[in-house]
C-alpha cells in the first residue's frame, strides 16, 4: 500500500523517546484532519453550510485529493531508477545513432497533472522526454514516466518542473544528456465581465518549456533538431507560445492583468480562509513562506470566491419576454457555446465547458438576448455545483421567460476526472434538461439537437 493509504507513525514524546509504532489510516493522520478542518473554513467563507447534503464528504475528498495530488513530496527518484537500469550493448561514451544503444530515445506525449504554485489548482502537462544512453545501458522507458511525475504532482511553475526533471534523470540514470519538453495547459480565470464581453472564452492558457542537460545543454546543439524532428513526427506544434526565459513571465492567469484574480484587492481578502489555505500547504509538506508561495492563498481564496453562495436571484432588470405560450408558427430558437466555468462540490476543482439553450419563438423574433442567457448561465456556474444540478436550474430559471418551452445541455470536463482518481484524459460530461414542449416532442429535441455543432468541449 502506498505511504498516503498506510500511515506509519510513530508516537514521539517530548524527548524524541519513541513509543514504538501506531497504525494510522489515512483519514486519522494528522495532515488529513488538518487539510479538513482548513477546507471546512473555506466552506463557511463560501456561505456553504458543510453539512448540506453534498459537501457533508467535500472536506475529506478535498483532502485526498490534495494529499494524492502532492504525493512527489514523498518519493524519491532513486527508488525509481534503481534496478531499472538494463545492459545493453552500443556506442560506449561517443555520441552518435549508429546502432545500439548509442541512439538518441525519446518517450513523447506522457500525459500528466501538476499543480500550480500561484493558484493552487491542477494544471495539464504533456511531457516529453528525451536522453542519449551512455556507458552500455538504458532505463526502462515507463522510469522516464515515473520520474516526471514524481516532480509533476508538487506545487509547480512550469520551468522548474522541467528543470527538475530533467536534472533528476541526467542524476539517476548518467546518460550523455536529457531533454524535457513540456506543453502545460492551465484553466483560464474567467471573471463575470470577462466571460460577458467575449464569451467565445478560450478555455486554457498555454506555455511550452524545455531543459536540457549534457549533450543537450546548449540550446542550439544539432542533437534538439532531431529531438524536435521526433516530436514534429507526432504533429506537436513546439513552436506556439514556447518562452525560453519565464522569469517575469506570469503564465498563471491569476498573476496576470487580466485573470479574474487581479481584480480582486488582496486586503479584500477573508483573512480566516487564507491563513486557512496556509496551513493546507504546510500539511502537505510545503513552505508557505517560500517566495514562490507567499501569495499564492490569496490567490486561491480569491479564486473560490467566484463560487460563493450568492443567493439573490438573477435581476432581470424587470425583463418580461413576449413569448407567449402558444405554439404555432413557432419554431425552435438556439442560442450555442455559452461558455461556463463552475466548481465540483465533492472536490473543490473546477469543471468548465459550454451550454447550449434551445427554445420556441416566433420565426425572426429573439424574445431575449444571447448575453441575458450568458449572465443566467455564469450565476448558476458560480457556485459549489454537481452538473446535473447546474442544468436543472438553468431550464427552471428560463422556462417562465420564454413561455415554459425550453432544452439545456450542458457539456463540460470535470478537472476532478482527469486530474485525479480515475484520470481520464479526455473525457467529458453531457447533461439534458427538458421543460414543456421539449419533454414531450422527441422530433423537436432531435431537431435542437442537430443544431449543435460537433465541436470538442475541452473549452481549448
Ligand atoms: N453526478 C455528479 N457527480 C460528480 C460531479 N462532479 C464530481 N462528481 C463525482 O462525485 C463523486 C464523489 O465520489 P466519492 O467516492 O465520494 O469521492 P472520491 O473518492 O473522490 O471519488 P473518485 O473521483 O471516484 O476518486 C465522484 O464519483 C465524482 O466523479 C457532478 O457534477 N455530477
Ligand atoms: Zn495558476
Amino acid at each position: 500500500m502506498g505511504a498516503l493509504d498506510e500511515g506509519h507513525f510513530c508516537s514521539e514524546l517530548e524527548n524524541g523517546v519513541k513509543l514504538g509504532c501506531i497504525e494510522l489510516s489515512f483519514e486519522e493522520e494528522p495532515e488529513t484532519i488538518a487539510i479538513e478542518d482548513a477546507v471546512k473554513v473555506l466552506m463557511q467563507g463560501l456561505g456553504e453550510d458543510v453539512n448540506r447534503e453534498g459537501l457533508k464528504k467535500t472536506p475529506f475528498r478535498v483532502a485526498k485529493a490534495l494529499r494524492e495530488g502532492t504525493r512527489g513530496y514523498r518519493q524519491k527518484v532513486k527508488d525509481i531508477v534503481q534496478g531499472a537500469l538494463f545492459p545493453e550493448a552500443g556506442l560506449d561514451n561517443a555520441v552518435g545513432h549508429a546502432g545500439g544503444a548509442g541512439g538518441l530515445v525519446v518517450v513523447r506525449d506522457l500525459d500528466l497533472f501538476s499543480y500550480c504554485e500561484s493558484c493552487m489548482l491542477p494544471f495539464q502537462v504533456k511531457c516529453h522526454v528525451g536522453y542519449v544512453p551512455s556507458g552500455q545501458r538504458v532505463v526502462g522507458l515507463s522510469k522516464l514516466s515515473r520520474v516526471a511525475d514524481v516532480f509533476a504532482k508538487r506545487l509547480q511553475d512550469p520551468q522548474r518542473l522541467a528543470d527538475e526533471v530533467c536534472s533528476a534523470l541526467q542524476h539517476g540514470i548518467k546518460p550523455a544528456g536529457v531533454a524535457v519538453v513540456l506543453q502545460c495547459l492551465h484553466v483560464h480565470f474567467p471573471n463575470l465581465e470577462s466571460v460577458f464581453l467575449d464569451s467565445n472564452h478560450q478555455g486554457w492558457v498555454e506555455l511550452l518549456v524545455s531543459s536540457g542537460s549534457g549533450v543537450f545543454e546548449n540550446e542550439n546543439a544539432n542533437i534538439w533538431a532531431d529531438f524536435w524532428s521526433l516530436l514534429r513526427f507526432r504533429g506537436i506544434n513546439v513552436e506556439k507560445t514556447r518562452v525560453t526565459d519565464t522569469s517575469d513571465h506570469h503564465w498563471c492567469p491569476s498573476q496576470s492583468s487580466v485573470g479574474a484574480i487581479a481584480t480582486f484587492k488582496v486586503e479584500s481578502v477573508n483573512p480566516g480562509m487564507v491563513t486557512a489555505v496556509a496551513s493546507i500547504l504546510r500539511s502537505l509538506g510545503e513552505d508557505p513562506l517560500r517566495k514562490e508561495l507567499v501569495g499564492t492563498p490569496a490567490r486561491f481564496v480569491q479564486w473560490l470566491m467566484n463560487f460563493q453562495n450568492s443567493n439573490f436571484n438573477m435581476k432581470l432588470n424587470g425583463f418580461v419576454s413576449d413569448n407567449g405560450d402558444s405554439f404555432k408558427g413557432k419554431h425552435i430558437h438556439s442560442e450555442l457555446n455559452l461558455s461556463f466555468w463552475s466548481q465540483c462540490e465533492h472536490h473543490l476543482l473546477p469543471f468548465y465547458g459550454v451550454v447550449h439553450i434551445g427554445f420556441m419563438c416566433t420565426e425572426g423574433s429573439n424574445p431575449i438576448g444571447k448575453s441575458l442567457l450568458q449572465s443566467i448561465v455564469c450565476f448558476y456556474g458560480f457556485k459549489l455545483q454537481v452538473q446535473e444540478r447546474l442544468t436543472r436550474q438553468i431550464a427552471e430559471m428560463i422556462s417562465p421567460l420564454l413561455g415554459g418551452d425550453v432544452i439545456v445541455v450542458v457539456e463540460a470536463s470535470h478537472t476532478c476526472m482527469i486530474s485525479r482518481g480515475i484520470e481520464k484524459f479526455g473525457s467529458s460530461t453531457a447533461t439534458i434538461a427538458v421543460l414543456g414542449r421539449f419533454s414531450t416532442d422527441p422530433a423537436a429535441r432531435a431537431k435542437f439537437m442537430q443544431s449543435i455543432p460537433n465541436t470538442s468541449v475541452s473549452g481549448r
